[in-house]
């Protein structure tokens, strides 16, 4: 049987069906519909003022591949300017190949690229001397712990460098449903409390930060990488499998097949559902050794790095009241790769940002 009409310009055949309405449309229509919901998010939610300059969070995944393809389209009618930063967490492998992909993504699209390093920025520390650090004591979530805290400061970093007024990175819609799932899971209070929205203003001299793609779906930033012909890197980083996310991601997927919505649904759920202000944490002060936001005396990447350098990491950090340590092996020097036991069995990649909502 032929293919449909498409729905909207009713000249070419339909290409595919959008998976929330079912909607069948040809590609080119599809990829309108979807730079023009992603300008709705921005302008609704007041994300990106007139004159901001936009530092794109760029992995070479694609997901930030879509974002800065989108936004690019859609700079001239916002009036931002966008700057590509991405951060080389040192996971060799896996980061080298991710980075050349942002690299032809800079010079096809004529958009300044910066890149930042964990070793530059974190005292010789990259995450490959991290996972050798952790290893034997709790290490699949240690790597994910610290890659995601250090991976936001070192967003900060790169964006202020590039003199960025705004912070953009590429969650969908997915990925934030299966941070909901995960937080209601632990019982994570603090961030529930916070609720969805769909990014941070800023506070405590932070730049602010937002997630245009909140509300598409994975598929649909596929098919759109898919349908524009977008060039990214797909494989998924070494430390990365044994998340818990991955549950949260199997039961998305379940709920989903009952209920198409079921990720959006979650994305708006936590915005209505957010706690009562008094669950809420207290407001954050600045962190006693490099003055970023912090609501204990160290910001959490301080407290890391700290307990990396004291050989006692310490993995259970954002979660009820004090950060906790770990008994681990000292940790080899951070140029030391002679120990290396062999990234196997970590947590990084996509479940990276479980703790840097
Ligand atoms: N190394 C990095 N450098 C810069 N930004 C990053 C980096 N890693 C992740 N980000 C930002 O954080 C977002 C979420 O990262 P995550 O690791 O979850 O990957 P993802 O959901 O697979 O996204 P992507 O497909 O863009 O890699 C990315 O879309 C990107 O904006």
């Amino acid at each position: 049987m032929p293919a449909p009409q498409c729905a909207s310009c009713h000249a070419a055949r339909a290409a595919l069906r959008r998976p929330r309405s079912g909607q069948a449309l040809c590609g080119a229509c599809f990829c309108t519909a979807f730079e023009a919901e992603v300008l709705h998010t921005v302008l609704a939610g007041r994300l990106l003022p007139p004159g901001a300059v936009v530092a794109v969070g760029a992995s070479g995944g694609k997901d930030s591949t879509v974002l800065a393809h989108v936004l690019r389209e859609l700079a001239p009618r916002l009036g931002v300017s966008l700057r590509l930063v991405a951060v080389d967490e040192g996971i060799s492998g896996y980061r080298d190949a991710a980075l050349a992909a942002v690299r032809r993504q800079a010079a096809r699209w004529d958009l300044p690229l910066t890149v930042v390093a964990y070793a530059d920025l974190f005292g010789g520390w990259t995450m490959d001397a991290v996972a050798r650090s952790t290893a034997g004591s709790g290490r699949s979530r240690a790597c994910c712990t610290f890659c995601g805290v250090l991976r936001r400061r070192a967003l900060e970093e790169g964006a202020r460098l590039v003199g960025a007024t705004h912070i953009v990175t590429g969650h969908n819609a997915d990925d934030m449903a299966e941070t909901v799932l995960m937080n209601f899971l632990r019982g994570d209070a603090g961030r529930l409390a916070r609720g969805g929205g769909l990014g941070s203003r800023g506070e405590g001299g932070a730049l602010p930060r937002c997630r245009p793609l909140q509300l598409a779906s994975q598929k649909e930033v596929v098919l759109y990488a898919h349908f524009r012909r977008l060039d990214y890197f797909s494989e998924e980083c070494v430390y990365a499998p044994e998340a818990f996310r991955g549950h949260a991601r199997h039961l998305l997927k379940l709920l989903e097949a009952a209920r198409p919505s079921a990720a959006l649904d979650l994305v708006h759920s936590a915005e209505r559902l957010a706690l009562a202000p008094a669950a809420r944490p207290p407001p954050p002060g600045a962190c006693s050794r490099c003055g970023a936001l912090a609501s204990r005396a160290l910001c959490q990447a301080c407290a890391l790095l700290d307990g990396l350098q004291r050989g006692r990491p310490r993995l259970a950090i954002g979660k009820g009241g004090g950060a906790r340590d770990e008994e681990g092996p000292p940790p080899p020097p951070p140029s030391d790769p002679g120990s290396a036991p062999g990234p196997a069995d970590g947590e990084c990649g996509a479940a990276c940002k479980e703790r840097c909502e």
